[in-house]
């Protein structure tokens, strides 16, 4: 298998469920986000301040590296609890989320999460597979 060898953003669909805390520290979110930084890697995500989302976020962002969170409206009161980190893009629905997401990343990684972090990578499986993008996918 080759390596997988990344360059630019990321985008990273992760996990918001806040009742996995204990996993998402064994998996260690927050020394993913600063692997990211080490190869000074920017970041776009989901836009969430919980889960695992919001750990790599925050690790990202105190790296100094760029962090572009993209969420709807009617999920902020939701997936954000206290403060986000870095630049946050507003958007109408799930759609124009994913749509702005995929548009702005180099490559997708999904780190342990639920039925939502399974829908969005396996969109951006199939859509490589119909070859609406080119971009390495990872998990
Ligand atoms: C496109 C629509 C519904 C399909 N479902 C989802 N699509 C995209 N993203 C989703 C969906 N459901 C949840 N999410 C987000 O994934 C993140 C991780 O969730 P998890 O369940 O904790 O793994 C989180 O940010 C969710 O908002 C609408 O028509």
């Amino acid at each position: 298998m080759q390596p997988l060898i990344l360059e630019g953003n990321w985008l990273v669909y992760s996990s918001s469920l806040s009742r996995s805390f204990n996993f998402i520290l064994e998996s260690g979110g927050y020394e993913k986000g600063n692997s990211q930084v080490e190869r000074k890697m920017d970041l776009v995500y989901g836009g969430g301040s919980v889960g695992l989302m919001g750990l790599v976020s925050q690790a990202v962002y105190d790296g100094e590296c760029h962090v572009l969170g993209v969420i709807p409206t009617a999920l902020v009161p939701i997936e954000i609890s206290g403060q986000t980190v870095g630049e946050v893009l507003i958007v109408s629905d799930m759609h124009e989320r994913k749509a702005e997401m995929a548009r702005r990343a180099d490559a997708f990684i999904a780190l342990p999460g639920g039925y939502g972090t399974f829908e969005e990578l396996l969109e951006m499986i199939t859509w490589s597979q119909l070859g609406i993008h080119n971009k390495p996918v990872s998990y």
